[in-house]
Formats: structure tokens, sequence, C-alpha cells
């Protein structure tokens, strides 16, 4: 097999191969592990026996360092889990978890594989592996998917990736469960066969105590404290029993007669504390008093500068092992693929059709009681856009009615002598107050939708422009209000809300899907046991982010490439500026939504509360992000919060590049670049310390 770093850091063994002292470790109030002391001889079976609840799993993830301890010191191989440039978490462990932990889609083969580069073996020696495992622990092919497989099946998967690096000290949570008494003896005869160089250690936690009974040494355990330690044949001649089974239940009706005794904090020889049967060791040395004597054994340890960089530094091995096995996920769940390609086109297509745009057909009611021949009432509507505006011809108390009745959006009302009024009021110097009134045209909108009605009156104002020039020809500009909007600067007269709401918003689903997909998807992998797994075999919490997000940086150019040819060919969004800034900045936002989906899913262990998390900060960030209406109606001090969010500065810098043509010179550009990339890495370091700190 190929070198490894960690490898040839092994550790000289001249202890144990597991050493607990007083091991506490508790779930908020609850106290599971409780002063617990256990150790495991080097090239042993160490089978740890004990009633469900008893805090057997708890003991393992604390030795195996998912799982941190409040007070006491583990040493395993001779060091503390997860200690600089250890081989555990790595190499030397393998570790099969109580639940499942595989990835479903995959098959067998891509299971072992996947854990063979994490260990570095080569593809050969992986190949080896593999089928001595398939062989001897009777899996199906390993083209079978793990997701079809039963129970026993997917356990003895689980079993066969923690065998699969023959590790130096296998921690084995109920591999036999689901198993059949043939198989449960193979299993049991070959733990005994690796042991026999004396170079492996095995612990293992089994709900069939009697077939503990091929273990060197048991330890028996409930309620967070080892009742006993010893033999198999030492526990039953102690308890005059002739079957584990018994001497384990004697030991608990002992122990449940002297609890009040354990609570006391009793020191006495009885079972108050953990019993010893093993000649020679000694249990009944006093318990360390704190964690600064446990500190002070992990300190003995020197560890070299180089090592330690080593240990921190992501390593390329795992991130590319990671990778490939992500996008080997993706490529085996193609619906959930095609979905997070089209979904952000689907979505950027329904905003560029149903948001910002004229409405039509909006039907509004006319009542024309002009009846000059000079039928300028009728000539007016004429330049109405038929498109909008749909003309309906009633009387008075029809008109009114049908707006009563929400039939009509407004009624456009003309007097009789409306045509001469209008011409008096046009041509005349001096007009009364009733010919001006006369010779308007009256409007009385619904004024409870605001679009339609400022559509109602645009469109009214625009008709008025085009009658007065078919009748006054040049003379037409007298007319006009004396305001003359010039050539736009930047963008057109007609701009419309499309063009401010589509680059924010490619922003947006940019973010809100990477988002939901990270956190979703390291929420299951971290429910699953899976995270931790990889954990186990030396993989860091920054490789596994990493390799996240290169792999999701795939699909997220996929999906920038598939909307901008959407919103730029199909909907012919303008754009003045550079395509590469424009794809840079939905990169980086999508990096946003990638790293702040980490945070979630690091700071949440369900995935229902991670869904609300995303879901809840959705509205809130696209109202205050300038998404769907301008940052300047936000009311201060509302408005800065809105300028500190990831996309506000983002959305303006996106629309000065494709509106305005600027570059990184303009500083609401480069800004809305350095907001981005802030963000990104101050999520990256929140996700990885929550990863760090919260076990
Ligand atoms: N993440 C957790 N949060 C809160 N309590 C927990 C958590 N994990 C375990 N516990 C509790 O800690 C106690 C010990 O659990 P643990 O899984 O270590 O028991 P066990 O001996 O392995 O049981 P079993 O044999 O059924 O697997 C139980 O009361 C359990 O409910």
């Amino acid at each position: 097999m190929t070198d490894d770093p960690q490898a040839s850091l092994s550790p000289t063994l001249v202890g144990p191969a597991i050493q607990c002292r007083d091991v506490c470790r508790s779930y908020g109030k609850l106290q599971v592990l409780n002063n617990l002391n256990l150790t495991v001889p080097q090239g042993q079976i160490y089978g740890l026996l004990g009633p469900s609840g008893c805090g057997k799993t708890t003991m393992l993830k604390c030795i195996v360092g998912t799982l941190s301890i409040s007070r006491g010191y583990i040493g395993v191989l001779g060091k503390p889990p997860a200690f600089p440039g250890h081989g555990v978490p790595g190499r030397m462990v393998g570790y099969m978890p109580q639940e499942l932990a595989l990835y479903n889609e995959f098959t067998i083969g891509n299971t072992l594989t996947f854990y063979g580069r994490i260990h570095g073996l080569t593809l050969r020696e992986t190949q080896a592996r593999i089928n001595f495992l398939i062989e001897f622990l009777d899996l199906p092919q390993k083209d079978r998917v793990v997701r079809n497989l039963s129970g026993g099946q997917k356990r003895r998967v689980s079993l066969a990736a923690a065998l699969l690096q023959n590790p130096e000290l296998l921690i084995l949570d109920e591999p036999t469960v689901g198993v059949d008494p043939v198989l449960r003896a193979k299993i049991w005869q070959h733990l005994v066969d690796i042991v026999k160089t004396g170079k492996v250690s095995v612990i293992i936690t089994t709900h069939y105590i009697e077939e503990a009974r091929q273990a060197n040494v048991v330890g028996l355990m409930r309620n967070g404290c080892l009742l006993a330690e010893g033999t198999p044949e030492a526990v039953m001649k102690l308890q005059t029993s002739t079957t584990l089974e018994h001497a384990f239940l004697q030991l608990c009706e002992t122990s449940d007669q002297t609890c009040v005794k354990q609570s006391s904090g009793s020191q006495d020889d009885g079972l108050g504390k953990s019993q010893s049967f093993e000649s020679g060791r000694d249990e009944s040395r006093p318990i360390l008093a704190n964690v600064a004597k446990a500190t002070e054994e992990v300190v003995c340890h020197t560890v070299d500068w180089k090592v330690r960089l080593r240990h921190v530094f992501p390593k390329l091995r795992n991130i590319a092992a990671l990778t490939i096995k992500n996008l080997l996920r993706m490529r085996r769940m193609p619906g959930s693929l095609c979905f997070q390609f089209l979904l952000p086109v689907i979505q950027m297509s329904l905003i560029c059709l149903c948001v910002g745009g004229d409405p039509k057909g909006i039907q509004v009611a006319v009542v024309n009681n002009d009846t000059s021949p000079l039928a300028f009432g009728h000539s007016l509507l004429s330049f109405l856009d038929n498109s909008s505006v749909e003309r309906v011809s009633l009387s008075h108390a029809e008109a009114f009615e049908g707006v009563y009745d929400g039939k009509y959006w407004g009624v456009i009302g003309f007097r009789k002598d409306f045509s001469s009024s209008l011409m008096n009021r046009m041509l005349l110097k001096n007009v009364s107050k009733e010919v001006i009134d006369r010779g308007s045209v009256h409007v009385w909108l619904d004024q409870t939708n605001h679009q339609i009605a400022l559509m109602l009156q645009r469109k009214l104002y625009e008709a008025f422009q085009a009658f007065v020039e078919s009748k006054m020809g040049s003379m037409a500009d007298t007319y006009a209000l004396p305001i003359k909007f010039e050539e736009a600067i930047y963008g057109s007269h007609n701009t419309d809300f499309t063009t401010f709401v589509m680059p924010a918003a490619v922003l947006s689903i940019t973010f809100y899907l990477a988002l939901g997909l990270t956190a979703l998807s390291f929420v299951l992998e971290k429910k699953e046991g899976l995270l931790d797994r990889c954990w186990v075999a030396g993989v860091s919490s920054l490789e596994t982010m990493l390799a996240h997000l290169f792999s999701q940086l795939l699909i997220i150019s996929v999906q920038i490439i598939l909307m901008l040819l959407f919103v730029l060919l199909v909907f012919k969004m303008p754009n003045e500026g550079s395509l590469v800034l424009i794809v840079l900045l939905i990169v980086l936002q999508g990096i946003t939504g990638i790293s702040f989906g980490l945070v979630i899913s690091a700071a949440i262990d369900d995935e229902q509360n991670a869904n609300q998390a995303a879901l809840g900060l959705f509205y809130p960030n696209l109202i205050l992000s300038g998404i769907i209406w301008p940052v300047e109606c936000i009311p201060y001090p509302l408005r800065y919060l809105s300028l500190a969010l990831p996309q506000t500065y983002a959305s303006e810098a996106l629309r000065c590049i494709m509106y305005r043509g600027w570059d990184l010179t303009h500083m609401m550009v480069w800004r809305g670049f350095v907001v981005t990339l802030g963000w990104n890495s101050f999520f990256i370091i929140v996700a990885t310390l929550i990863l760090k700190f919260r076990k």
C-alpha cells in the first residue's frame, strides 16, 4: 500500500490501544458518560456491552473524536484523537458507526473506492481489498446500488468500509445487528484472526452479549459508568455465572443496590467504580481531578511545526476524493441535476415574462357625450394603446356601476361640448374655468392597483400627446408640458421595471439555490453520519467544504450560462458591460450562497429547521437587498442593515456593469465585488469554526 504520511507517524505503542480516564460527557443537562475509565489492550478485542442508551455509542464517538469530552482524558494509539499528525482520525482507524452512513445512490464498488481514495490506497490495492471483502462478507456484486440492498447487506457494506484499509484500530458500533448467525460467527472469527498478529486492536459494541465471549476483554457499561472490565471468564467467575448475560444481570442488580453509594462518591471497593478483573491493571489509581491533568498528558506529545501545518492545511488528495464523490452522486441523481440546471432558467424566464411589463387588456368604461362633428373625444381615444386598454362604451350610470362592481378599472368621460371647449382652450388666450373644465377629459380611476392606475394615466397622456400632434402638427409642442426629456445618458426612455429587477434577480436566484441545496445536502450528510464517518477517515471540515464548493461551482457555472443565454438572447435584456465581470460576480454570489448554506448546516442538525432558516431569510433578504424595489425607498436606520447585506451592493454593481458599461475602476462596481468576497470569507470562517467547535 502507498505510504501515508500519517501512517509513518504511527506511535510507538508501549501502552494500551485506547485509554479512557474519568471521561465525562453530557448532552445539555443529560450526563451520559460519568467518570468512565476504560482500557483497550493493544492487539486484543474489547467487547463494550451494556443496555440500550447506557452511552456506548457516545463513548465510541468520543474515542474517534467526533464528540468532545467535557472532562477526563482519552488516548488512542498513544495520543488523544485529532492530535496534530496523529493517524486518528485517519488511516490508522477503521470506524463503523451505528447508523449506516452510506451514500445510498452509490454502488458497493463506488463506496469502497471512495474510502480507498481517502485513505490513499492505489486503485489496485482498493480493488484487491474490495474483492476480498465482497467474498468475505458475502456481499452482492460490487455494481449493486446501496439503496437497493437489504438492511443486513447495507450493514455489511458499512463494515467493509471500516475494514478496507486494514487499520490498526477497529471501532465497530454494533456490526453484527441484522446479520445472520453464520456470518456473525465469520465476522467474529475474522476479528479474532486479525488481532492475533498483535498489531490490530478492536473495540466492538454488541447487543448479543453472549457473542462477546470471543472478545479478549469485555467492559460492562450501565448509566454512563463501567461496572466491570476484564476477561469474559473473569467476569463470569466473579459473578459465579455460567453466561456473560447472567453475569451482567447480576452486576446490574448489585449496581442498583449500591446506586446511592455511587452518587455520594463512595471510594470503597464496591461497584461504585469500575471493577477490574485484569491482573496487574491499576484501576484503583486516583481519579484525575480535572482537565488540567488530562491536558498535562496531552502536552507531553511535542508537535513539530511542519506536522502541525500539515494537520491544518487541506489535503489535495482528500479534496479530490470528495469532489469526485460529489460529482458521482450528482451523476447518479439525473433528475435532481436537471432540476438544478433548469430551475434558475425557468425562474428567470418567468420574471422576464411576468414582472415589470405593462398590464394588458385592462377594461375601461368610456362615457362619450361629445356630439360635436369635430368628434375630438373619439379621435383622442383612437390614440389609446389598444393592447393595454380595452374601451367599453357605456352610459354614465352603467359605467360607474361597472367600476363599483369591479368590472372596469376606471371611467373616461367627455362632456357634450368637449370638442368646442377644447378648441377654445387651445386657441383663445383667455378662457373661463368652465370652458377649461368642459374641454378636459375627465377620468375616474379605481386606484386600488397602483401599477394599473399608473399605466392608465401614462397611456392617456401619451394618447393626448399623439392626438395634439395629429391636430396641430408642428405647433404640437406648444401644448406640451414645458419639460423636455433629452436623450437618456444611460439606458433608454423605454427602460421598464423588468430591466431594473433582472440583474438582482439573477444574483438572488443563484444565491438562494446554492444556499438551499448546500444546506440541505450538508444537513442530510451530517444527520446520516456521513460527515462523521469521513471525518474519522481523516477528512477535515475545511476539505469537505472546499470539495462541496468545487462541485457546486460546476452546477452554478451551467446555471449561469443558461440564465445569461435566456436573459440576453431570448429576452434581449440590454448589456453594455463586460461578460467576464458579469459571470464573475454571479459566481461569487453563488459562492456566498454556498458558504451561507454551510453556516446554516453547520449550526443546525435537522433538515426541517435548516429549511425553515433558509425560507425565513428569503423574503427579508429579497426586500432589504433592493432586489424588487429600490434601496432608496428603505427608511433609515433599516437602510444601514440593507447596505450591510451580501446582495445589496452586488446588485447595484451588476446593474452598473450591465446598463452603464462600467468596469472595476468605478467604486460602485468594485464595492460589490469586495463586499461579496468579504461575506464569502466570513461565512466560510464561521462555518469552519462551528463545525470545529460544535461536537
Ligand atoms: N445528540 C444527542 N443529543 C441528546 N441526547 C443524546 C444524543 N445522542 C445520544 N443521546 C442520549 O444519550 C444517551 C446515550 O446514548 P447512546 O447512543 O450513547 O447509547 P447506546 O448505549 O449506544 O444505546 P444503543 O445501544 O441503543 O445504541 C441516551 O439517553 C440518548 O438518548
